[in-house]
């Protein structure tokens, strides 16, 4: 399981410091729908050079234009797009296709789709699949119960991801589920400490 650091609602400036507080420790650092809204992609250079080698996600949450918005994100650099999975099929494929053409990683962002929707685009085979409790309407209450439903529901969906208030002692059980990333904001991004924080965070993941 990979841990995918979420950075929401901060200047660019305080983004690249985060960055350096997790100092490596993060396999994904996503660059919150916040901040792609409030200062856009092109603006957002800083935080890729600042992430270095490791993969960036920008949640830009694609819900219409999937082509346009896709071969930008990928062309800035960004390793990871997001699409709303209640996008039309014609915007889930068109940012398949740009996906595929740019050898990246594309994530469908479940929020509010009920399983009819979730069955009818579940056959993006190489894409993430992210269950997404809206922070708006509280934290994910049992992540693993979460995922095991979903995984006998959807077997035919290999990748998962899971998001939404995500806290440190739910960790260790959900990194026995067999899922491809954790995201976490806010218990990270929005601590005291962070590096702490983010180290406590993936000790309890081993
Ligand atoms: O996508 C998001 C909001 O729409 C957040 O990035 C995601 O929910 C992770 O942040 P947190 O752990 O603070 O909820």
């Amino acid at each position: 399981m990979k841990l995918q650091v979420a950075i929401d609602r901060v200047p660019v400036e305080q983004a690249v410091r985060i960055i350096q507080a997790i100092d490596g420790q993060a396999d994904i650092i996503e660059i919150g729908t916040s901040l792609t809204k409030e200062f856009g992609l092109r603006a957002l250079r800083p935080v890729l050079e600042a992430a270095g080698n490791t993969s960036v996600l920008a949640d830009i949450k694609t819900c219409d234009e999937g082509a346009y918005e896709f071969d930008l994100g990928f062309d800035l650099g960004f390793d990871y797009l997001t699409v709303m999975g209640s996008a039309s099929m014609g915007t889930l494929e068109t940012c398949a296709k740009s996906t595929e053409t740019h050898g990246r990683v594309m994530m469908i962002d479940l929020l509010e789709c009920d399983e009819q929707r979730i069955e009818r685009i579940s056959g993006f085979q190489n894409a993430i699949y992210c269950l997404h409790t809206s922070v708006d309407s509280g934290a994910t209450a049992d992540p693993v119960a979460q995922v095991r439903a979903f995984k006998a529901r959807f077997p035919q969906i290999r990748h998962i991801a899971i998001a939404g208030g995500i806290k440190q002692h739910q960790l260790a059980a959900l990194a026995q589920e067999n899922i491809d990333i954790v995201i976490m904001g806010s218990a990270i991004t929005k601590a005291d400490d962070i590096t702490a924080a983010c180290q406590a965070c993936r000790k309890e993941m081993q």
